[in-house]
């Protein structure tokens, strides 16, 4: 349940109340601005918002209050200077157990679903680095705001993870069929500006208080537009992309865990664990 807990002028704040982590407070928190109706959504899980099973739940059951809350749009963001979101956790990857895998991938296909088909307009604003599962946040949002000198992209092939078809497809739609092959085969990290360059974001900021404006802009170029035939255009659109995941998806998890139960990419994480901790040296 979403709970109401400070009204200070306009901006209403609503917290989650869910586990505690080692992050201070909520793991996502809602700013809900009762004038515009567009609800601010703060990824807060330190220190980098890596995606743990239950992280994702915590996004989804949001995603689900704020349809009931009937808001005007949604800007997704971070608390951090440097991160946006690092993708999946890559502890969830390693040596886990069949049932929990399978849980965390059903999560990451339900996140991008529930993201993906919001009826509101929603922006990402990515005001840090946003790989792998952070650049899938980004995809889910209809229009992309990056703060420079961040990077993002799908960076799974160089952890020896395959990107999945539904999410190949989201990066097709969103920069086009050969940029997103290459990308995707390569596990191409892009600048800011490259991101921007190849349509991957749809703007660029020098900061989160440009980019906050810039999204607004965005959300209320709505705003005097039925909400009904925006919507409907917009799942007109998408629906049958997420049908066609959720169709394929047990044989999408089959191969997730074979792929991440396999010792060659245990191996393999396991020295991509060790060069995160290196590159601090
Ligand atoms: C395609 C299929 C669909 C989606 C599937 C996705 C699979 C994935 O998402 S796999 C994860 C891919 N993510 C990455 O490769 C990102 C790895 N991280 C980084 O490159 C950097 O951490 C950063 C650029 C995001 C941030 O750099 P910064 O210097 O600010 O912070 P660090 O000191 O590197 O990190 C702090 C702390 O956080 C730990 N950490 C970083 N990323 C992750 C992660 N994805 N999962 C879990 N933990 C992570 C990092 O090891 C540090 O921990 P310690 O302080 O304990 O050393």
């Amino acid at each position: 349940m979403l709970r109401k807990i400070a009204n200070p002028a306009r901006l209403l704040t609503f917290q989650r109340t869910m586990a505690s982590t080692a992050s201070t407070g909520p793991l996502v928190r809602t700013e809900l601005d009762s004038q515009t109706g567009y609800a601010t959504v703060i990824l807060n899980r330190a220190p980098v918002n890596s995606l743990s099973l239950e992280f994702m739940a915590e996004i989804i059951k949001t995603v689900d209050e704020l349809e009931r809350s009937k808001i005007r749009g949604m800007i997704l963001t971070s608390p951090s200077s440097k991160v946006f979101c690092a993708g999946l956790d890559v502890l969830e990857m390693v040596n886990p157990s069949e049932d929990r895998l399978r849980s965390v991938w059903r999560n990451l296909q339900d996140t991008w679903a529930k993201l993906y088909g919001t009826s509101f307009p929603t922006v990402a604003l990515i005001n840090g680095h946003a790989p792998a599962g952070g650049c899938l946040l980004a995809l889910t949002c209809e229009y992309r705001i990056m703060c420079s000198n961040f990077s993002i992209g799908l960076n799974e092939t160089q952890l020896g993870l395959a990107v999945p078809p539904w999410l190949q497809k989201t990066m097709r739609n969103t920069v086009g069929s050969r940029e997103a092959e290459i990308a995707c085969i390569k596990g191409t990290m892009f600048s800011s500006e490259e991101a921007l360059k190849i349509g991957l974001v749809d703007e660029l900021a020098a900061d989160k208080g440009e980019a906050m404006h810039k999204a607004c802009n965005y959300l209320d170029t709505f705003k005097n537009m039925s909400p009904y035939a925006r919507s409907a255009t917009k799942l007109l659109l998408r629906n049958k992309k997420i049908e066609d995941m959720k169709r394929a998806r047990e044989d999408d998890i089959d191969r997730v865990v074979k792929n991440v139960m396999n010792s060659d990419f245990q191996a393999g994480l396991a020295a991509y664990l060790q060069s995160l901790k290196d590159r601090k040296k």
